[in-house]
């Protein structure tokens, strides 16, 4: 858990930062979007005092940042950056191991959690005695990852950790991240610029301009209701692809015509799954069926763009 209160960040004439608040729950993903220079790099670093704020308090976990020891607060809070900060003369075993030897973990444990965290990101066991210029951009992101959980943090901060990879790879690893049971439970602070990540990760967005916090809620309230003309234009232009990440196939339901029969090759998936990722699974005369209410319901290609058009007048009537 994480309290801001009025947190700002002055250097000379440059208000970095300029009175800034927020909370992040236990268990929520935050993302702080905005354009480059907007503040969010200096609000996550004020997180975990890497940059000290002028003024403000940062509660985090009910304490004040400030009367924590620098290294007990930074072991509570992993730290994820964009080129991942792996040392090279290292294996990627004792990359991962590094905060458990700090904290002096026995040897068994720290081999145990460097196994478990190395199948959770999905590389092979072989890859534990290789070095990190043998690895793939993605899969040193990866590691990064699984370094700054190795040994448990509450909470963690990312910025920008997939901002070096192409956009394949990024969209693939944020499919990845979401299915982590391990990132899903954290409580996460994220900074990005691209609005798509935003959507895709965050349970609550920030946007942020000229160090001010311009709005800060659900990417439906942010798409929906926008606080004033920046945060509209904003997503102005990425509006309906937005909308697919923000909608589930739960929400498109009432607009679907009733079909009595269901296709036998038909893709079942939880009422839940968002359109976005609904969509890639239709192709052609491919359909989805999901389950709202103990009743099944059918979707097509040419019955999602009808569906998605009455939800989207809905919403905005
Ligand atoms: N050490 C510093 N000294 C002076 N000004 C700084 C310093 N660090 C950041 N700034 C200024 O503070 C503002 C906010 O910077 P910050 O890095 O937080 O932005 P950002 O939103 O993370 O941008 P980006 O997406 O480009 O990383 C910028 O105008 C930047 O030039």
């Amino acid at each position: 858990m994480i309290t801001v209160r009025n947190l700002t960040k002055q250097y000379s004439a440059q208000t970095a930062v300029d009175n800034v608040s927020f909370d992040v729950k236990e268990g929520e993903t935050l993302i702080l979007l905005g354009t480059s220079g907007s503040g969010k790099t200096t609000t996550l670093k004020m997180l975990n005092r890497l940059i000290e704020p002028t003024s403000g308090t940062i509660l985090i976990n009910g304490v004040d940042a400030r009367q924590r020891k620098l290294h007990e607060l930074r072991r509570e809070i992993g730290y994820v950056i964009q080129e991942t900060g792996l040392f090279p003369h290292y294996t990627i075993a004792d990359n991962i191991a590094l905060i458990p030897r700090v904290l002096k973990w026995d040897e068994q444990r720290i081999r145990t959690r460097v196994r478990e965290l190395i199948g959770m990101i999905r590389l092979p066991e072989t890859y534990l005695a290789a070095y990190p210029s043998q690895l793939s951009g993605g899969q040193r992101q990866r590691v990064g990852i699984a370094r700054a959980l190795a040994a448990q943090p509450s909470i963690l901060l990312m910025d920008e950790p997939l901002g070096a990879l192409d956009p394949v790879t990024r969209s693939h690893i944020r499919r990845e991240f979401r299915q982590l049971d391990e990132l899903r439970q954290k409580t996460i602070v994220m900074v990005t610029h691209d609005v798509q990540e935003a959507f895709e990760l965050g349970d609550r967005v920030g946007l942020m301009d000229g160090g001010q916090l311009q709005q800060i809620g659900t990417p439906q309230e942010l798409l929906l209701r926008p606080a004033n003309e920046f945060v509209r234009q904003f997503f102005a232009d990425q509006w309906l692809p937005l909308q697919l990440h923000t909608f589930s196939l739960h929400d498109l339901s009432p607009y679907l015509p009733n079909e009595n029969t269901h296709p036998g090759d038909a893709l079942h998936l939880p009422a839940p799954t968002r359109l976005a990722d609904a969509l890639g699974h239709l192709s052609g005369s491919k359909s989805i069926v999901f389950e709202v209410n103990q009743q099944f319901v059918t979707v097509h290609l040419t019955t999602i763009w009808p569906a998605l058009s009455q939800l989207l007048e809905k919403q905005s009537s």
